[in-house]
């Protein structure tokens, strides 16, 4: 798998040393993840470039596009989302699923992110980072549509891996400020789509961008996830400057700084920005997956939920 970021310290990990590994685990090697560390935001952002082949990337978008229609749901925006896994039911509880083989075997796409989360996080002394993927969320995004500012909530592990096919986006990073302190523009929270956001402000202007390019892995851990917010602005091409301007509240008109310059993985683009100062990027239909985990799960998958509609004890 091209993991393209090369590892300085000569220590790519591929799990074979560890008792722990699982037997699939030893097909992959990776870099350790401070690489793919997103500097100078809250713990913690990680960008990996390339994550998966084109072909992989082409045949993940066929398997979803090819999904019954009523697979999918349709968003106020125009927006459309598939579950699998199973979907939540009102009070946070996983109605379980079963996985595709889209998703579980063949790519084995689930594995590959366990096993990178597992082993690129190993180290003397650090405990190793695991996800137990249980659902997956698939967003469908044509040009000009976005996603408002929202928490993924405590229903899932404050630890999410997001795939990125068939276009680039940019997800901008939100904080909540203090509204009884003067401060910034701010937003009321009414767009979060979770209780925990709601009464919340919301600073106005994001805390950070992030280029996330087709077949790319973002993932999104402890504070980033708790207690920000992310968005896509609906927008149908994307300005990225390399300085910032000098009104920030202008930044949007102009074009906005990325924060994951160094990890794109992408020299053009890098060149493009030091060149010109500016790169402009129109976008197409991007799909992302966003591989989560729900804490709690009904037991007894279908049956529990026919149990319970019968009223029989779970
Ligand atoms: O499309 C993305 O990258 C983000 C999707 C997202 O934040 C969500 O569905 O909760
Ligand atoms: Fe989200």
């Amino acid at each position: 798998m091209p993991i393209p970021i090369h590892d300085d310290d000569s220590q790519i990990r591929n799990g074979s040393n560890s008792a722990s590994a699982s037997a699939t685990e030893h097909a992959y090697a990776f870099p350790a993840l401070k690489h793919f560390r997103v500097q100078n935001i809250p713990p913690a952002a990680y960008y990996i470039p390339d994550f998966i082949t084109p072909e992989e990337e082409e045949y993940l978008i066929r398997k979803i596009e090819e999904s019954p229609q009523p697979k999918w749901k349709k968003v106020g925006t125009g927006r459309r989302l598939q579950y699998w896994g199973g979907t939540m039911s009102k009070n946070g509880i996983l109605l379980p699923e079963a996985l595709p083989a889209f998703l579980s075997s063949f790519p084995d796409i689930i594995e590959r992110i366990e096993s990178f989360l597992r082993v690129a996080s190993s180290g003397k002394g650090k405990e190793r980072m695991q996800l137990d993927i249980n659902q997956v969320l698939v967003n469908e995004y044509q040009p000009g549509q976005g996603i408002s500012p929202h928490e993924d909530g405590p229903a899932f592990h404050p630890l999410v891996a997001t795939l990125s096919l068939g276009s680039h986006t940019i997800l901008d990073l939100h904080h909540y400020i203090n509204p009884t302190c003067p401060s910034p523009p701010m937003i009321p929270s009414s767009s979060s789509s979770t209780a925990e956001g709601e009464g919340k402000t919301i600073a106005a202007i994001p805390m950070a961008h992030l280029l996330l390019m087709p077949r790319s892995l973002l993932v999104l851990s402890s504070s980033l996830y708790t207690s920000h917010l992310h968005s896509i602005a609906s927008r149908e091409r994307d300005t990225i400057i390399r300085a910032p301007s000098d009104d920030s509240t202008k930044e949007e008109q102009d074009g906005v700084v990325i924060w994951n310059t160094e990890l794109l993985g992408d020299p053009d683009i890098v060149d493009t920005l030091s060149k010109d100062g500016r790169w402009i990027g129109e976008r197409g239909k991007r799909i992302s997956l966003t591989f989560r985990k729900a804490e709690k799960v009904l037991k007894g998958g279908p049956a529990g939920v026919l149990g319970r509609s019968l009223g029989l004890k779970k």
